[in-house]
């Protein structure tokens, strides 16, 4: 199978006023479609950089970005990207709010909205099209922007921290109902996460890296048994304490003296 998702010995750097500081070092990762993929490692060692390089916000340092084996050279609706914050705008309805990137392309056709209400269905918010963000929770303003990132139909899904800012029930909720949306819809992703129960619970790989400047420290393959639950099945699985265990191993051994900062 080729990959979705390819970083060929990719670099990058930040430049300011003042210096010029490397962020990522010599990466090489390839993600295969309908593959999920987690990115851990201490904080500031480059895995929103990666995710930003592989949306195509900006050309890496060194190295090529390639999606379906084709160089990226700038942002495209075949990448979906979903973040902390839901970014609802409070003027628009919620089904607008889901609607608002088919609209800037052109796409809201009759059928478009008729997919984004059952979209809405799917993820629990029946009966919420009409109404306004402040009205709803935050996990429900999570699952809207879901929506709005699935409307587009992207065939991979860049997640950075989408769950980090929810409580915990609510964030075991969607960890679910977003691991059965895209196994449904057979999409790739990649999240980004500083917690380890969480990436180890919905993928297939996790990726650990390493210090800044970010470089590959160790990738842990989950078990096919594992990875066929869904996270909250994967969580009460007798071997997932393992799992967690040796990724967290290496992580504190990773940021060594200074503790866990992840
Ligand atoms: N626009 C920028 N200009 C200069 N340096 C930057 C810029 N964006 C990120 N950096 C630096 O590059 C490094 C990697 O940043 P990045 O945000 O990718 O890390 P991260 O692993 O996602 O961090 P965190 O886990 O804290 O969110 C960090 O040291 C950060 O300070």
């Amino acid at each position: 199978m080729k990959p979705m998702l390819e970083l060929k010995n990719v670099s990058h750097v930040y430049v300011n006023e003042k210096e010029a500081s490397l962020a990522i070092d010599s990466l090489e990762l390839a993600v295969l479609p309908g593959e999920f993929v987690s990115l851990v490692g201490p904080s500031g060692c480059g895995k929103t950089t990666i995710l930003s390089l592989l949306a195509g916000l900006f050309p890496p340092a060194q190295g090529e970005v390639l999606y379906a084996g084709q160089p990226v050279s700038g942002p495209s609706n075949k990448l979906g990207y979903m973040l902390q914050q839901d970014y609802l705008f409070p003027w628009r309805t919620i089904r607008d709010n889901a609607l608002i990137g088919l609209e800037i392309m052109g796409r809201k056709t009759p059928q478009a909205c008729r997919a984004v209400d059952d979209l809405l269905d799917e993820m629990g918010l029946a009966g919420t099209a009409d109404r306004y963000p402040h009205e709803l929770s935050g996990g429900m303003r999570q699952r809207v922007a879901l929506v709005r990132t699935l409307a587009s139909d992207p065939e991979v899904l860049l997640l950075d921290e989408p769950f980090s800012a929810l409580d915990m029930h609510i964030k075991l909720q969607l960890e679910d109902l977003v691991q059965r949306t895209l196994r449904r819809l057979n999409k790739t992703a990649i999240l980004v996460t500083h917690d380890l129960a969480e990436a180890a619970a919905m993928s297939d790989r996790v990726i650990l890296l390493g210090r800044r400047p970010g470089r590959i420290r160790q990738i842990f393959d989950i078990p096919l048994d594992i990875r066929r639950l869904l996270p909250t099945e994967a969580r009460r699985d007798p071997g997932f304490q393992d799992i967690f265990d040796s990724i967290w191993e290496e992580l504190e051994a990773e940021d060594g003296k200074e503790g866990a900062d992840v």
